[in-house]
């Protein structure tokens, strides 16, 4: 297929787009392709001026009156049954505070405590983020677990009568590997163990379906396709049917039934509010609730159905520019397993990704050798992803000639 024939496929892509139009609502320049969603997500415009608001008059002239008059006690559930839509949950299930990392703590802790006793067992996804390892690590230390480290397809063949819980990435953030939610969630329950999710790289990119099939608990953070800016906060879910007996192992005055009795005995909150623990990161949580505001009138269907619209776009680019050989996709084909990241691995890996972000295409690098790009359907189309694997082609071509002279 012939460059001009892709070029015009990629305009007859955009003019057919029924999102092209929110690109607008996101601060990006034109010069540059922005394929790192998957890691920091763009800031919506608007976000600029509700912040002024938030802290000019919110903070600046309410001050403490904020904290009822301007929502921010009850920031955390009302943010979190904003984006309980987009991961299929139904209201009262996410709180939003804290990190990923301290939600998974919170999740995992509370997922062993629920289980029967004799379960002594923990399992955590082998390609999971580090974090996730980290935490699960220290989790069954202090409770006494013992941890089996396994890989997310081999979850079903290793639950046992003494698994308690299994912690799982949905989307591997290396490969882009989309993993079998619901085929893991079932297996894991036919054996009696819960579910725990981490959705942070499948959030507002994927339909997730946390209600539908049953999840225990999810975590996910909120700075990548969610928008929420660095560092905004994450989020907990807790299937309502759990909520009574999710003893939290971060017991803060904030998930008490009555923070300011401020008495000396704890007696944790009725539903999702049992997840928080101390005062809410307001200015974040703020911000990303502002940010929110881009999916008002659009599906996680629609944006799936662009994103693997993009991600195979981009494959089919990469096949036709790049030369034979130069890099070899890691995500896999079939789109039941493909989130919304194409990774490529590729031998120059730095080097490559510092050529492309010179020329404003902009996807990140996960050590030693993995190219990963990030397409997030609200702001990417696919004249940015013609143009991307061009740019990609014209480095590895440069990269792989042997040096002149
Ligand atoms: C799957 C996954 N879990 C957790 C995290 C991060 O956790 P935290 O928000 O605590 O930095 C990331 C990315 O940073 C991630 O990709
Ligand atoms: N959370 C990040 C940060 O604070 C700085 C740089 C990157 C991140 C990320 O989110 C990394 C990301 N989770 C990844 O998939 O690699």
């Amino acid at each position: 297929m012939s460059e001009t024939r892709l070029d015009e496929r990629a305009a007859e892509l955009d003019a057919a787009d029924e999102l092209g139009k929110r690109r607008e609502l996101f601060a990006l320049e034109d010069g540059t392709v922005y394929l790192d969603g998957n890691s920091l997500g763009a800031l919506p415009r608007h976000v600029r001026d509700r912040m002024a608001d938030v802290i000019g008059r919110q903070w600046g002239e309410l001050r403490i009156r904020s904290w009822d008059e301007s929502g921010w006690w009850t920031a955390p559930e009302r943010i979190g049954d904003r984006i309980a839509p987009l991961v299929g949950a139904g209201p009262g299930q996410i709180v939003v505070g804290d990190s990923t990392s301290v939600n998974v703590f919170k999740a995992v802790v509370a997922a062993v405590r629920m289980a029967p006793d004799d379960r002594d067992e923990i399992l955590v996804d082998a390609t999971t983020f580090p974090t996730d390892g980290y935490i699960a690590e220290s989790a069954a230390r202090l409770t006494g677990h013992r941890l089996v480290v396994v890989d997310p397809a081999r979850v079903p063949d290793a639950v046992g009568p003494r698994t308690a819980a299994a912690l799982v990435n949905h989307v591997d953030y290396r490969t882009g590997r989309l993993h079998d939610l619901p085929g893991i969630t079932a297996a894991l329950h036919s054996r009696g163990a819960l579910a725990v999710w981490d959705l942070c790289h499948s959030a507002g990119a994927l339909p997730v379906g946390l209600d539908e099939h049953g999840v225990d608990l999810a975590v996910g953070c909120t700075y990548k396709y969610l928008n929420g800016g660095p560092g905004s906060p994450a989020y907990l879910y807790v299937a309502e049917r759990h909520q009574d007996r999710f003893d939290s192992p971060l017991p803060g005055w904030n998930s008490h039934a009555d923070p300011f009795g401020m008495t000396r005995g704890y007696r944790p909150a009725e539903g999702a509010v049992r997840g928080r623990v101390g005062t809410p990161d307001i200015l974040s949580m703020l911000a990303l609730e502002a940010a929110l505001d881009v999916w008002d009138g659009v599906t996680v269907e629609a944006v799936r159905a662009k994103s693997l619209a993009l991600t195979d776009f981009f494959l089919e680019c990469v096949e036709a520019y790049a030369p034979p050989g130069a890099v070899t996709p890691l995500t896999p084909a079939a789109h039941a397993e493909r989130g919304s990241q194409v990774a490529l691995a590729c031998p120059r890996a730095p080097a490559v990704m510092e050529a492309l972000i010179a020329r404003g295409v902009v996807g990140d690098l996960r050590r030693p050798d993995v190219l990963r790009f990030g397409f997030t359907p609200l702001y990417v189309g696919f004249a940015d992803t013609e143009r991307a694997a061009r740019a990609l082609a014209d480095v590895l071509a440069g990269v792989h000639s042997p040096p002149s002279g």
